[in-house]
């Protein structure tokens, strides 16, 4: 059996590729940043090519860097933005149009229209998805509407759609394979995630014809081998997971409860809810998790919009802090914020508030507020925000949770971890390698081609980091959590006034 898994990471802003060894150790990586085209205000693209050339690139680069070929990667996993639309003619294998990027605006109208309708119980019921632009289904609509002779094409069969891993997979197999995972199908906003099938109803609603469709698959199993391009040898191809659930699998969140939040721009927590779907009464979404060895499991999920972004804030439009991760010495030059909350709500709020039109406020300034203050009240909204969708994942699933497994780049600030731990009284659980994502991705198709055995042999791959347990007593905690669920409500009747 050759001694690796390449697990590719395709994401908003860079493709990676990580070879991994049979004890989950990174063996080599490499990373590439890719154009973002902003046409309009709103809009978001990214040029399907350049995915597919950087992420390909990434791939050799990482091989060759471990000083080995394609012979010594026992198989491949994908793992990739999620919701993202590629729409290609089938012959000449070229997109009809720029890749349509889950963060696009512009079919946010056309979801309104269908919320006037009254449509967006019935597909909520479906999907488990809230009416939005941020899914595939209406961004595939605007394609097929708006590029000439598209929609012709469409339904003479000439044209596919997929989300990124289809896009990925078709290249690397040079058109033989047009599949997905029930993962990535889950997040289009055409897939029924209690009978796993494409939905007419919904593919005729959103005018999309059947034929454009990926079959789709389990997420762990060898769908095919990659055809001579990047590599001399063939490599099978064998896992396939979005990437918040790859992480959440590359977390070892295998049962009932368990939940990973990454801390990245934004903060995408999944809980695993077993193997039947969990309704939400908290907008949180429902979506498939994964499908392995014939069984599918389910996960509540929320997100939220501003996390380290806001970090990235103090730094760029503050000018405070030089580094990110200055931020944390700042903060701890002060023992509390001294009553301040931040609510970064630049972007509206997410989950579990989905408040499109609330907006980022400072709250509590005295004339003793310093720069420090702001820091830490900064790190503590990204704190609170997860404990709110935490809340709601309690609420909708009746599950307990028992500890927080964290990844991404903000989790790496010490002092936000404690704080989330102590306003949570839980523990977090912070793993030594923070690529869970390209992990989880790397399981998948490793368990698919017996390089680990089964999902028990992989429990002994996690390496734990750090544990944060919570320190601070309840007194403590309730009176700030009182102070930011108050700070909320008056960002959102600020908002609601205007
Ligand atoms: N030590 C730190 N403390 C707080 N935030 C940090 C720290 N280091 C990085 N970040 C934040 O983490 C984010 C980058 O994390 P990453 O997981 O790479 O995000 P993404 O995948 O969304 O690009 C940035 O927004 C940055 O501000
Ligand atoms: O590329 P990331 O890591 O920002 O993840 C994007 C999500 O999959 C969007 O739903």
């Amino acid at each position: 059996m050759p001694q690796y898994i390449l697990a590719l990471d395709q994401g908003t802003t860079s493709s990676r590729a990580i070879l991994f060894d049979r004890k989950g150790r990174i063996v080599a990586q490499a990373q590439k940043e890719f154009t973002q085209f902003f046409p309009k205000p709103g809009w978001v693209e990214h040029d399907p090519q350049e995915i597919w050339s950087t992420q390909a690139g990434v791939a050799a680069e990482a091989t060759v860097k471990a000083g080995q070929n394609g012979r010594s990667i026992a198989a491949l996993g994908i793992t990739n933005q999620r919701e993202t639309v590629v729409v290609w003619n089938r012959k000449t294998g070229k997109p009809v149009y720029n890749a349509i990027v889950w963060q696009d605006r512009r079919t946010a109208a056309f979801c309104d229209q269908l919320r006037t309708e009254g449509r967006e119980e019935g597909i909520r019921e479906k999907t488990g998805l809230l009416l939005d632009a941020y899914f595939s289904a209406s961004k595939v609509r605007w394609i097929l509407d708006n590029v000439r002779g598209a929609r012709r094409k469409a339904e003479a069969g000439q044209l596919a759609f997929g989300t990124i891993d289809s896009w990925l997979i078709w290249n690397f197999t040079q058109g033989e394979l047009h599949i997905t995972d029930v993962s990535n199908a889950s997040r289009t906003m055409l897939f029924n995630i209690h009978t796993l099938q494409w939905d007419d109803e919904l593919l005729a609603l959103f005018d999309i014809p059947r034929s454009m469709l990926p079959e789709v698959r389990s997420s762990s199993e060898v769908y095919g081998h990659t055809k001579t391009t990047v590599f001399a040898s063939k490599i099978p191809l064998a896992g396939i997971a979005g990437d918040q659930q790859a992480a959440l699998f590359g977390q070892h969140c295998s049962e009932p409860g368990m939940v990973k939040s990454t801390y990245g721009t934004g903060c995408f927590l999944l809980m695993n809810t077993g193997t039947t779907p969990v309704p939400s009464r908290n907008k949180l979404l429902t979506t498939v998790a994964w499908q392995l060895n014939g069984q599918v499991h389910y996960a509540l999920e929320g997100s939220i919009f501003m996390a380290g972004a806001v970090v990235q804030w103090v730094r760029d439009n503050l000018g405070i802090i030089k580094t990110a991760a200055e931020i944390e010495a700042l903060a701890r030059q002060v023992s509390g914020t001294g009553g301040v909350y931040f609510v970064p709500a630049f972007a509206g709020l997410g989950a579990p508030h989905w408040d499109p039109y609330a907006r980022g406020t400072l709250l509590g300034m005295s004339r003793a507020t310093t720069a420090a203050h702001i820091a830490r009240a900064s790190l503590e909204a990204i704190a609170f925000q997860t404990m709110d969708v935490l809340e709601a994942m309690k609420t909708d699933s009746g599950l307990p949770i028992a500890e927080l497994r964290v990844d991404g780049g903000a989790s790496a600030n010490n002092l936000l971890m404690q704080f989330q731990a102590d306003i949570l009284h839980t523990t977090v659980i912070r793993p030594r390698i923070l690529e869970s994502t390209a992990l989880g991705a790397a399981y998948l198709a490793g368990l698919a081609v017996g390089y680990w055995a089964s999902p028990d042999d992989i429990q002994s791959t996690g390496q734990l980091g750090k544990v944060f347990k919570p320190k601070a007593g309840l007194t403590a905690t309730t009176e700030g959590i009182d102070g930011w669920h108050r700070a909320v409500r008056a960002v959102r009747a600020w908002s609601q006034d205007g």
